[in-house]
């Protein structure tokens, strides 16, 4: 046996990745030409080679049949195509595989006298040749090839390079596989041996006459030539590896039809023994085409057993189908194509067979050993450094996870606080109802208190009502289409029979105005306070998931001025400026003008009320009540767009001034009415306020939602308080000190589109603002096609195509709906431009509120763009 050295093992173990993989077995057709007794029959061929891969049935008189025209394979031959082609453009490179160390296998299969004998003599005498060709190449490689050759004849293994005519035991080697007992293998001298031994075969082989083939082989035909190669240079050393393959030239007995082949006695037995391992071997094959799955019968015959190496195993195979092209054969061929067409989805697994020595195998095998052993006393270098790598992953991860440690912290007080705005929510609903049925009672003080309050709110009222009436159904609409300056609502669940809780009508309602203040802010049923509550969670989860998703980029958020502080950041550099100072700038008799204006205003849209109560009262009951509310909503949305606003002041109870600790806006915040700032810090002068506070702190000791909503007297008295004593501070403030008016006015000069914040004005300018936003949002509405929908305080949606009237949020928060929806209206949109879309003062401005949310969290920066509307208080913001 030749060896090879080490470095020859590297090369072949990269050889076998490159040559070693699974590859389909190659299967070719050959039709042979019509013989001499088949022309004199006058048969006629019916079968065509169309190209080189295709072969046709042509006939007419068939043409109807239920079997397939045209088969395609590897390659096709027709009669006229020499085994010398079959050879060099079919076989030869698998034939070849051999001297690589790579098991072959070439079959012919195929009725008797289609030409397998043919075909497969040609192709052994070129492929020995090309392998001896290759030898003589090669002179740095020693070769040895061993031949062997066997025939199964009626089931019986037979030495054809025996005399010995007794039959061969088949035996299952462990490691060599399924292998012949006794085999007489001959070691080759030279090719002309060979030549020498393939006549003995040729001789020796079973060959009868029947009447389709004078020479009919009655035998399966196995002859083996095994190549053993390895490199001159390590040839007898220690070190020593072989590669080790076989290429087998398998001319199978071909299938016969008795009643063609004229077959009787021996000849039938050969026949009937013939077709039963031919049978077999149609079996494997049709089982392996089908995947290796289950079990492959191939212990059935002696020739699947002896050929299961070539058969879906350790090999290249091709396979020579060979085809009589007579009439009178036509379906012995077809059967011959259906096996052909089976064969060519049997995969095969071919690898390089490296054989070692067994010196070389131990010494290889001490190296390896050697070299564990020593890795495992001294680890190398590149060990230290696979520590080093490692604790630096660790620490990534140790760091990674302390990151979400704290996030997730982030996230629990973040929860902690929403749950806690949601126990103020529900404290102010109860307290806006009691402070609605004060009004009720006629108390002018309240009256005048509650006109002040309301207009503050006035921005807030809008929207509000529209979040609610939308809540309240599935399908809401806005009907502009009555007058573009009252736009009348068309609400569903909102008809004449609407009516305040206390059985009131809505007088505004009666104007058809778009405002329906009796549905909307008397919340005397606990069924309106659980409404609320879910509307509140609804914005709440909805805001959350499009922050936590990251699907910020279409957040589109409505952000009134009064709490949209950060807007103002961004509008200051707006001309509307000026005018906030000039109305910073009002003196006292502006401020009463302003007031009686604003109750004259209420008065006329609302008209009498049933029950004779003034006007003025019920509008500022229920915008007080809408005030309630919007803090109710704004404190859950204080949470999520974070450092949006601040919440009202007026509103912002002691409690929420407590659980919240004021952020950097908050404290910063320059339009907080004093005297307020004092009760939201918890030193009210009220020790009414102060009971109020120590009841809000005893509800959130208490978690129960139910049981500690604080007393609705000691609410209101405590608004009430608050509300005398600011509006008597501002009273003093306008009628005395006009500096302080224009110091607020100073610190909040860059506000400028927010009221509430300058302390200079009186509520009367706070109800005209409230009428100026109402209707420029309106307009707005109308110019931008812009709908509340359901539960959205904040959210104004978009309906970018008309025919299309979209409502679900989601889709619509996306940015380039938004960007649709104003480039509809002629308007670019890009981040952190502001745009005007009503000629009177409102702005929209598309921005990132990233800032805001890393304010409002804490550092932790989202990345969301919120769209806010601004109204100037003189109506005309620039665009
Ligand atoms: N391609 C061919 N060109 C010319 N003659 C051919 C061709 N193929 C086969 N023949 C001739 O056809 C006859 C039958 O061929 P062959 O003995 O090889 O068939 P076979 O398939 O081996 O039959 P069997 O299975 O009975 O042994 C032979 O006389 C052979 O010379």
């Amino acid at each position: 046996m030749g060896a090879i050295g080490g470095d020859e093992l590297t090369k072949w173990e990269k050889m076998q990745e490159v040559v070693s993989g699974e590859e389909k077995i190659l299967v070719l057709v050959r039709l042979r030409p019509l013989s001499e007794k088949e022309i004199a029959r006058n048969e006629v061929s019916d079968w065509e080679c169309i190209n080189e891969t295709s072969i046709l049935f042509r006939n007419s008189l068939q043409e109807r049949s239920m079997f397939p025209m045209a088969y395609t394979f590897d390659g096709v031959f027709s009669g006229d195509c020499s085994t010398r082609k079959v050879y060099e453009e079919g076989v030869k490179e698998i034939a070849l595989s051999v001297v690589s160390g790579v098991n072959s296998s070439i079959f012919a299969y195929g009725q008797t006298s289609s030409g397998k004998t043919y075909t497969m003599i040609g192709i052994t005498e070129y492929a020995v040749a090309d392998i001896y060709e290759y030898m003589q190449r090669h002179v740095e490689r020693a070769f040895v090839l061993k031949f062997s050759a066997i025939e199964i004849y009626n089931e019986a293994i037979r030495d054809l390079l025996s005399t010995d005519s007794l039959p061969l035991r088949v035996l299952d080697d462990p490691e060599k596989g399924t292998v012949v007992e006794k085999i007489t293998e001959v070691t080759l001298r030279d090719w002309g041996h060979l030549k020498e031994l393939l006549s003995i075969c040729e001789a020796q082989r079973k060959i009868g006459e029947t009447s389709l083939n004078e020479t009919s082989s009655r035998s399966h035909q196995i002859l083996r030539l095994t190549i053993e190669s390895s490199a001159c240079e390590f040839l007898g050393k220690d070190n020593s590896t072989t590669l080790a393959a076989s290429v087998n030239f398998v001319d199978l007995a071909g299938s016969e039809r008795a009643s063609q082949a004229l077959s009787v006695g021996a000849r039938l037995k050969e026949g009937c023994h013939i077709n039963r391992s031919l049978l077999t071997l149609g079996t494997v094959i049709r089982k392996l085409s089908k995947g290796r799955h289950g079990h492959v019968n191939y212990r059935d015959s002696k020739l699947t057993r002896i050929l299961q190496p070539c058969l879906g195993g350790n090999a290249r195979t091709a396979i020579i189908c060979t085809l009589s092209p007579a009439r009178s054969h036509v379906e012995q061929s077809r059967n011959t194509l259906l096996f052909a067409t089976c064969a060519k989805e049997v995969t095969m697994n071919a690898k390089v067979n490296v054989v070692m020595s067994d010196k070389a195998l131990v010494k290889h095998l001490q190296r390896e050993l050697a070299r564990l052993e020593s890795e495992l006393r001294t680890p190398a270098p590149s060990s230290n450094c696979d520590y080093a790598a490692v604790l630096k992953k660790k620490d990534l991860q140790i760091e990674k996870l302390e990151k979400e440690v704290r996030e997730l912290t982030k996230q629990r007080d973040l929860a902690q606080s929403r749950v806690e705005d949601l126990l103020r929510m529900v404290g102010n609903d109860q307290g806006s109802r009691q402070w609605g049925g004060h009004r009720q009672e006629g108390n002018k003080w309240e009256d005048e208190c509650s006109v002040s309050e309301s207009s503050g709110m006035a921005d807030t009222h809008f929207l509000d009502i529209q979040g609610r009436k939308f809540g309240t159904a599935e399908s809401s609409n806005i009907d502009y289409s009555s007058n573009s300056d009252e736009p009348s609502l068309n609400l569903p669940g909102n008809g004449e029979d609407d009516s305040l809780s206390n059985g009131t009508s809505s007088p505004l309602s009666d104007r058809g105005y778009p405002v329906r203040p009796g549905a909307e802010f008397v919340l005397g049923t606990g069924e309106d306070l659980d409404d609320i509550c879910k509307e509140v969670r609804c914005i709440e989860m909805d805001e959350s998931l499009a922050l936590s998703t990251g699907d910020a980029e279409g957040m589109l958020a409505l952000m009134v001025p009064r709490y949209s502080n950060v807007a103002d950041e961004e509008i200051e550099s707006t001309p509307s400026r000026e005018a906030t100072n000039t109305q910073n700038n009002l003196t006292y008799g502006r401020l009463e003008q302003r007031m009686q204006n604003v109750q004259k205003t209420i008065d006329s849209l609302a008209g009498p009320y049933p029950d004779g109560s003034p006007p003025c009262a019920h509008a500022a009951g229920m915008l007080n009540s809408r005030s309630q509310k919007l803090n109710r909503s704004w404190s859950c949305r204080a949470n999520l767009m974070a450092g949006s606003s601040s919440p009202p002041p007026y509103f912002e109870t002691a409690g929420e001034s407590q659980n919240t600790p004021p952020n950097g806006f908050e404290k910063s915040f320059p339009g907080r009415p004093e005297g307020f700032q004092k009760l939201s810090r918890n030193d009210s002068q009220s020790s009414i306020g102060i009971a109020f506070v120590h009841e809000l702190k005893a509800r959130e000791n208490n978690n129960s939602l139910d049981e500690d909503i604080p007393s609705i007297d000691t609410f209101v008295a405590g608004l009430k308080e608050v509300a005398k004593l600011e509006y008597e501070k501002q009273l003093a403030d306008c009628q005395g000190t006009e500096p302080k008016a224009e110091k607020a006015g100073k610190n909040v000069k860059d506000v400028g589109l927010d009221p509430m914040q300058d302390t200079s004005e009186t509520p009367a300018s706070w109800a005209l603002e409230f009428e100026r936003r109402q209707k420029a949002i309106i307009e707005l509405w109308q110019c931008c096609n812009i709908s509340l929908v359901h539960r959205t305080y904040f959210f104004l949606l978009f309906k970018g195509d008309p025919t299309d009237s979209i409502y679900m949020e989601v889709e619509l928060r996306r940015l380039s709906f938004l960007k649709e929806a104003f480039s509809q209206g002629n308007h670019a949109v890009e981040a952190g431009q502001t745009l005007t879309l009503a000629s009177r003062g409102v702005a929209l401005t598309y921005m990132s509120a990233s800032d805001l949310f890393e304010r409002k969290n804490g550092g932790k920066k989202k990345e969301v763009n919120c769209l806010k509307a601004g109204i100037t208080r003189d109506g005309n913001f620039p665009g």
